[in-house]
């Protein structure tokens, strides 16, 4: 796709700076038509003012009810078929849902015939209960009541829009009248019910309750909760959902909280709300709501439904898991249920998506990279003095709000090289792919080398990649380099005396050197000083790559050869050949590096 480059269908903002406007805010009036649309507060009374919910605190989950199959499927281009809605059926079972929204059955043949579906095969546990959704149409809901005959338990939820704009544009019925088609159809299905031996229960959806006045709402509520006859053993569900959302998460809030504390035999009744995202903010309003005494959430997973989505479940849901509250839901496998929901849905997650997202427990970024990489350090280690398996010990990782682990994922894609890494990124997937555990200099001194070539491509840099850049940067030169080694032998002449003999040779052509020391590196440096080439080790440290004999050991070596300072590594699996490999690399190094130097000034650069 190209994008251009200039963009002369938009409108800088132009107009003078508002008057009141602080000095440190520039912005200009837009020519945005803003004004076409009016607040909230201008559509809807919400009549609380002492609101209780913002004090209160979520402190058990409550009840979650998908919806995906209904108001989900009801948002895609492809409804659904029996075998994706079986899928997506099962997932939900898996997960431990205990009431789900199964279809619109009077919609379609194909919602009519999943539920026949499920009613006669054995698809619904004993502890499900599912929810079948009806307009108010006697037609229709005789065929709701058709789709479940023979279901042991299920709840047939009624619905009608409430709202003043929809009960004049849409229905054209006033409130009288409204209230009216409502009760003849609820009072249809309690006649319908009646005759049936089945355990059916009643749910009721004002729909656009958010924007509907606070006293029909209660007005049509209550009568339905006394026509159908609820009690605590068969409660009426009132749903109320924010079915378009159009206003800070607060206001829905307060809506909710009126309704909890005007509801009538509310003893009798379960509420429920039923979340949209249009204004991106759907999980909060469900949350807000269950503060301000909502008991039963109704919503998608990964947030798919009408237009932005219906409240997402998985977000919800993980936001208790991450406050120390069980979400009473399992997600233990989170890339099984993202995959089996896009496959469900044939809409892709995004890769940003809360818990689920492929890149959500991802960091570029070199200062996040570090701390993680330390965190998880910490955590392995706090977790092993206290005597408890990582994956139950406490968590506080920094930029990680939960244990990926808990999803079923690995600390694999945890930390990804980019130009903006830094040096404990990189360190960290060395150390979890190869077993390299750098030194605190090399690890500074290969993060450069990784951000040229990282500022060069302008790509990632993948856990291969970064290895070869190592071997061929650190590993590489002792075996590649301006001075091999042909054969070479080391050993204890005398306690704390080491001989070291070789032939080594160079652009000069090969020689046998010989050199002693009070270790056989230091008398490796002897023979090479033999051969004309000085070094002094700064540092040295080596370590096993792996538990266990026969798993290589590496060694690293800071060396000083002429002018320059120089790492080499090596690695094998003797220890002494490792550190000879290091310390010939970096004189290697050193060789190619004063090579170029002279190439340089010859050429009078
Ligand atoms: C917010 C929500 O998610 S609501 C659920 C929305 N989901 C769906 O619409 C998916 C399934 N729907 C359908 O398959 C169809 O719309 C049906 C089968 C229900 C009805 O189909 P049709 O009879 O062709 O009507 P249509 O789809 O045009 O719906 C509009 C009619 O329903 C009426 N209507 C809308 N909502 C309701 C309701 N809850 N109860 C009763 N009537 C309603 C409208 O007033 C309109 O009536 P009119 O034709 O007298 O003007
Ligand atoms: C619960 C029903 C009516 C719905 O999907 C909505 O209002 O968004
Ligand atoms: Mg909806």
């Amino acid at each position: 796709m190209s994008v251009p480059h200039t963009f002369p269908t938009l409108r800088t903002p132009g107009g003078a700076v508002p008057p009141d406007a602080p000095a440190w805010n520039r912005q200009r009036p837009s020519a945005m038509p803003y004004h076409r649309y009016r607040p909230v507060h201008e559509r809807v009374a919400v009549p609380l003012t002492d609101r209780t919910w913002p004090s209160r605190r979520i402190e058990r989950a409550p009840l979650w009810v998908p919806v995906d199959l209904r108001d989900g499927n009801q948002a895609l281009a492809e409804p659904m078929d029996t075998a994706r809605k079986r899928r997506m059926f099962d997932l939900l079972v898996t997960m431990g849902f205990k009431e789900i929204e199964v279809g619109y059955p009077s919609a379609s043949r194909t919602d009519f015939d999943f539920v026949r579906h499920l009613a006669e095969s054995d698809a619904i546990p004993g502890d499900v209960t599912v929810v079948v959704f009806t307009p108010a149409r006697r037609d229709l809901i005789e065929r709701t009541f058709a789709a479940i005959e023979g279901l042991p338990r299920s709840v047939v939820h009624l619905y009608t829009a409430t709202a003043p704009v929809w009960r004049d544009v849409v229905l054209g019925r006033g409130r009288a009248e409204l209230r009216e088609l409502i009760r003849d159809a609820a009072g249809h299905m309690a006649r319908l019910a009646e005759a049936r031996t089945e355990d059916i229960r009643f749910q009721f959806s004002p729909e656009v309750f958010n924007l509907t006045e606070p006293d029909f709402v209660l007005e049509v509520c209550n009568g339905l909760t006394t026509l159908w006859d609820a009690c605590p053993d068969r409660p009426v569900t009132h749903n109320l959902p924010a079915t378009v959302e159009v206003a800070t998460p607060n206001v829905y809030a307060d809506q909710i909280e009126y309704a909890h504390r005007h509801l009538e035999r509310r003893e009798d009744v379960v509420l429920s709300v039923h979340p949209h995202n249009d204004r991106g903010t759907g999980v909060a309003c469900a949350e807000l709501a269950v503060l301000a005494g909502a008991q039963r959430v109704e919503g998608c997973l990964f947030g798919n439904g009408e237009r932005t989505g219906n409240v997402d479940l998985v977000t919800l849901a993980l936001n208790l898991h991450a406050q120390g509250v069980d979400p009473m839901v399992d997600f233990s496998d989170i890339d099984v249920i993202r995959d089996t929901v896009e496959h469900c849905n044939r809409l892709p997650v995004h890769p940003r998506h809360p818990y689920g997202g492929e890149l959500v427990h991802t960091a570029f970024s070199g200062t996040h990279q570090d701390a993680i990489s330390k965190g998880l350090a910490h955590h392995a280690r706090q977790a092993e003095a206290s005597g408890e398996p990582a994956e139950r010990a406490p968590w506080a990782v920094p930029y990680l709000p939960i244990d990926p682990a808990d999803l079923g994922r690995t600390y694999e894609a945890i930390i990804r090289v980019n130009s903006q890494s830094g040096k404990g990124g990189i360190a960290h997937l060395l150390h979890t792919h190869h077993g390299l555990d750098l030194p605190r200099r090399l690890r500074a001194d290969f993060s450069r080398t990784v951000q040229t070539a990282t500022d060069d491509s302008g790509r990632e840099a993948t856990p291969e990649d970064l290895w070869e850049l190592f071997r061929t940067t650190y590993l590489a030169p002792a075996q590649e380099g301006p001075v091999t080694l042909s054969s070479w032998s080391a050993e204890e002449i005398a306690p704390g005396e080491h001989r070291f003999r070789c032939e080594l040779r160079t652009d000069e052509g090969a020689g046998h050197y010989e050199g002693k020391g009070n270790g056989p590196l230091a008398a490796f440096t002897d023979a090479l000083a033999a051969a004309g080439t000085g070094v002094d080790i700064l540092q040295y440290s080596e370590h096993a790559t792996a538990a266990g004999p026969g798993s290589p050991a590496v060694a690293y070596a800071e060396c000083r050869v002429g002018a320059v300072t120089l790492w080499g590594v090596g690695r094998d699996t003797s220890v002494l050949t490792a550190s000879v490999y290091a310390v010939l690399a970096a004189v290697n190094r050193a060789a190619v590096n004063q090579a170029s130097v002279n190439r340089v000034v010859a050429q009078g650069g």
